[in-house]
């Protein structure tokens, strides 16, 4: 049997998915909420600063994986203009519906679909911008996902990985008693579940820090790949160049 982490737990591989999926079909409803509330706010500015990154231009072509609730696809969808196209997509239906209501709500429709990152239901060299956030985190064969957005993306196109990250040094006490002491206890107050907060805060720890990604990025593909660190490093975006 080959195992993998789920959070700080050792699981069986063909089981990951569906751990991840108890822990988002719990929190779809509670998710908006709670991304507010834990981060401050700061999300907002951590998005913000993934779609100046994108610079997309009309006509763009777009593909949203682990998009969720659908923070980065409603903010994609309001550069590409009438020619381009942002596809929406999550393996979770719960956290996708969810998504798909918001968009609505704000009076944009976009193609919705439920998709595993790792095997992407789309041809080659089809979209100019890829983007993932707080995602891949979650997903069992990190490398192979990468790959498959490497193969999706134009020769010239841009993926952008955003992700917590390793915070810098001076933060670690601070940073690890918030995650490990408020998280879950907001968690069980606002969403009414403590263990998918624990699992948020661990899963973190188990998720290779900057460089690490930079080198799982270069080995999926990715010519030329970057980071920009955000507060602190809590957070840090990927952006992966294929050529
Ligand atoms: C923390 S949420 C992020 C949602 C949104 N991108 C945001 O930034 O608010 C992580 C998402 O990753 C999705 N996910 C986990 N594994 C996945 C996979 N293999 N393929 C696609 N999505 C996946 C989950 O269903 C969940 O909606």
């Amino acid at each position: 049997m080959s195992t993998t982490h789920f959070g700080f737990q050792s699981v069986d591989e063909k089981d990951k998915a569906r751990h991840v999926r108890g822990v988002f079909d719990s929190v779809a409803s509670r998710y908006d909420v709670m991304n507010d509330l834990m981060s401050g706010g700061l999300h907002r500015a951590w998005k913000a600063y993934t779609v100046m990154v994108a610079n997309l231009r009309e006509g763009s072509q777009v593909l949203d994986i682990a998009g969720g609730t659908g923070d980065l696809s409603l903010a994609f969808s309001k550069k590409v203009g009438a020619t381009g196209r942002v596809v929406h997509t999550d393996i979770n239906e719960a956290m996708l519906r969810t998504g798909r209501d918001r968009l609505i709500d704000a009076g944009v429709v976009l193609p919705t679909l439920v998709c595993d990152a790792e095997k992407l239901p789309f041809p080659d060299a089809h979209f100019d911008v890829v983007s993932v956030a707080f995602g891949l985190r979650n997903m069992t064969h990190k490398e192979l996902a990468l790959a498959e957005m490497c193969r999706v993306l134009k020769p010239g196109g841009k993926l952008l990985v955003l992700e917590f990250s390793k915070v810098a040094k001076p933060l670690e006490k601070v940073y690890d008693w918030y995650s490990f002491n408020v998280l879950p206890k907001l968690g069980k107050l606002v969403a009414g579940d403590d263990a998918s907060y624990r699992y948020l805060a661990e899963s973190i720890r188990m998720h290779p820090g900057q460089e690490e990604l930079k080198s799982l990025m270069q080995k999926s593909g990715f010519g030329h790949v970057d980071y920009h660190n955000m507060t602190g490093g809590i957070v840090a975006l990927h952006v992966g160049i294929k050529c």
